[in-house]
């Protein structure tokens, strides 16, 4: 996985928002699903992976039961292991159906999961500007 890789010379934030996230909770093997969003800081040598290979490696992971953290984590860890990325950030929204159809029956909720590495941990400024990219609608 993410072995297509581009120089770019592009040392700035790249992002995909808004990318279908499709799973299923490990706890229930019912359904969850919303939207990642996905970036990161080339490494210092400009290297950049194709747009659809971050979808790919959402899909990869979603594809087995989760919990929505561990997904989100692993999102994060993957991308900055193969790109030797300067920061990784990805942020997931998801209604989990094991909590709309059956227990506390609450339709709508949506929970939200960050995982931040390198710059996007180590620098508040450099976190809040991607924060402030994936919310603008
Ligand atoms: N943190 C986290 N919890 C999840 C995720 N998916 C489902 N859960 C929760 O996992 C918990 C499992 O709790 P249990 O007490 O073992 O199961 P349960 O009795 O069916 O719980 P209820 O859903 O509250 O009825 C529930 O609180 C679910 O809401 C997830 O992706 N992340």
């Amino acid at each position: 996985m993410l072995t297509t890789t581009f120089e770019a010379d592009h040392e700035e934030f790249v992002l995909v928002r808004d990318i279908e996230v499709m799973s299923m909770c490990e706890h229930h093997l019912l359904p969850f699903k919303g939207v990642a969003h996905v970036g990161y800081i080339p490494g210092t040598h400009g290297r950049i992976t194709g747009l659809s290979k971050l979808a790919r490696l959402v899909e990869v992971y979603a594809r087995r039961p989760q919990v929505q953290e561990r997904l989100t984590s692993q999102i994060a860890d993957l991308l900055l292991a193969k790109l030797d990325a300067r920061g990784v950030i990805a942020v997931l929204e998801c209604e989990h159906l094991c909590m709309e159809m059956r227990g506390i029956r609450k339709v709508g909720a949506r929970t939200v999961t960050s995982a931040v590495r390198g710059a996007f941990q180590t620098d508040g400024k450099v976190r809040a500007e991607a924060m402030a990219l994936i919310n603008a609608r």
